[in-house]
């Protein structure tokens, strides 16, 4: 950004800022980037809490937009000098077909793949070195059409307004699922941003997110309207809970439908790495805030985001917050063998397929959230740290203990 916008105050963008992450880093910029002048929120849904918002000396706008439309984009990030882009179709319960996640997520042309299904694209497998780097490397497309031929892509048009409209800077929202747990189950324990990996997906969700992600880190350096080149990051975020996480509201339904009850599917051995979502709002703050003055070290890389908060099985670790609203987790191991919850997996897919045209069937228990509770992911690093500062803004024990709070509303909220 030129010294004059800097003293002129920053105008930034955030796309998704009514989701469940968006909400938190809508309200940590306010709270937490004394340079804004002005915050823009892009959402195809907009809540009703922004209307709270607009009594601070920060401008907030509130755009009802699409980021599938480019123009709708475009009208949105010109002006802007930070874009943060969370907006995202994150479904891996069969809400949405494949195409619109792939519409939404990176860009629609229908033969958009990514690994060895009908999402393939180009190279069968691409290996870890491709995604576990983090360094720019040419996207090495399969027999993808040239972009002005994509139709109404959903990151491709963020990207390409920003190089419209001038805007310099660009923080992605990514996610752990990039990396794995990949479609062999292989473990990922500990891991950082250069650990080998075998990055193999066939699901329709973490194939959107690493093309995605390659598109950002790729247009990282490609000049912007105005001669200054594009500073693109992407930050990959573990198991996000918090205050407004719907699968947390989802199981603690479940349990009270149960009796207060909830029944152990995965080995306690399985360890899932889980961050907090304020943790999460902070560091794309940080980033948003470092990416100027970094952006030799900065531009084109991924971080994983993740903080304090305790390695457990991914049902283990949510009892941290649905105990205490009196919810029990039966039985130390995997109550049923896991063959059996294969099946169960298989007949709820199979439901959801017949049900499809009459009802949405969509259960947490399904081929691909079984597998990926299975599979042991986490991630120790400290890239951020290195490169921009980062540390957890917010403790484990104050994570845990926002989290109960909320959940404890969650009964009377739905009253
Ligand atoms: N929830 C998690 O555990 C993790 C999420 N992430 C990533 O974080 C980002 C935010 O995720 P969540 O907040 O959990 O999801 P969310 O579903 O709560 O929020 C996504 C927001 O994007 C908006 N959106 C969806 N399609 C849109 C479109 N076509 N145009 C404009 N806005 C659109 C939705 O209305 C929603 O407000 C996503 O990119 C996701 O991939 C990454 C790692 C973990
Ligand atoms: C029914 C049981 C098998 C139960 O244990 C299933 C849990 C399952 C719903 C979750 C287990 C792991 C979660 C995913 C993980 O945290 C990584 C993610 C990253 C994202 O970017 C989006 C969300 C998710 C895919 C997350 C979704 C829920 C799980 C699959």
């Amino acid at each position: 950004m030129a010294d004059s916008a800097r003293a002129q105050k920053l105008v930034y963008l955030v796309t998704g800022g009514c989701g469940f992450l968006g909400e938190h880093v809508v309200r940590m910029l306010l709270q937490r980037e004394p340079r804004l002048c002005e915050l823009r929120i892009f959402d195809l849904h907009l809540g009703p809490w922004l209307d709270e918002l607009k009594t601070g000396p920060v401008r907030v706008t509130a755009i009802q937009g699409d980021v599938t439309q480019a123009h709708e984009v475009a009208a949105a990030v010109a002006g802007t000098h930070v874009v943060i882009h969370t907006a995202g179709l994150v479904d891996v319960f069969g809400k949405a077909s494949p195409e619109t996640i792939h519409e939404v997520n990176v860009q629609g042309w229908p033969s958009v793949t990514c690994c060895g299904s009908p999402w393939t694209w180009g190279r069968k497998h691409m290996p870890s070195s491709t995604f576990g780097m983090g360094r720019r490397k040419k996207l090495q497309l399969g027999h993808s059409p040239p972009p002005h031929l994509l139709p109404s892509p959903g990151t491709q048009n963020v990207i390409e307004a920003c190089v419209q409209t001038g805007t310099q800077f660009l923080v992605y929202t990514s996610s752990m699922e990039v990396v794995g747990p990949n479609v062999k189950g292989h473990p990922f324990y500990r891991g950082n941003e250069d650990t080998p990996y075998e990055a193999v997906h066939r699901h329709p969700y973490p194939c959107s997110k690493a093309l995605a992600e390659r598109l950002v880190l790729e247009a990282n350096g490609r000049k912007v309207r105005g001669g200054l080149p594009l500073v693109t990051c992407a930050l990959r975020p573990t198991g996000i809970y918090g205050e407004g996480h719907q699968i947390m509201r989802d199981f603690y339904h479940q349990g009270l439908r149960l009796g207060g009850r909830l029944f152990r599917a995965i080995p306690a051995s399985v360890e899932h790495g889980r961050v907090y979502v304020g943790n999460v709002a902070w560091m794309h703050v940080l980033v948003a805030r470092e990416l100027e003055q970094r952006a030799a070290l900065m531009g084109g890389q991924v971080y994983f985001c993740y903080d304090k908060s305790p390695y457990k099985s991914y049902e283990d670790f949510n009892m941290e917050f649905l105990r205490p609203c009196g919810l029990r987790l039966v039985g130390t191991r995997p109550l049923l063998p896991y063959w059996l919850l294969v099946f169960l997996a298989a007949l709820n897919a199979l439901l959801q397929w017949l049900l499809r045209p009459l009802l949405l069937y969509a259960p947490l228990l399904n081929p691909y959230t079984l597998a990926v509770a299975n599979t042991t992911f986490t991630v120790s690093t400290n890239k951020a740290q290195r490169h921009f500062g980062y540390e957890p803004l917010f403790s484990w024990e104050d994570s845990r203990t926002r989290t109960i709070r909320w959940v404890q509303g969650v009964e009377s909220s739905s009253q």
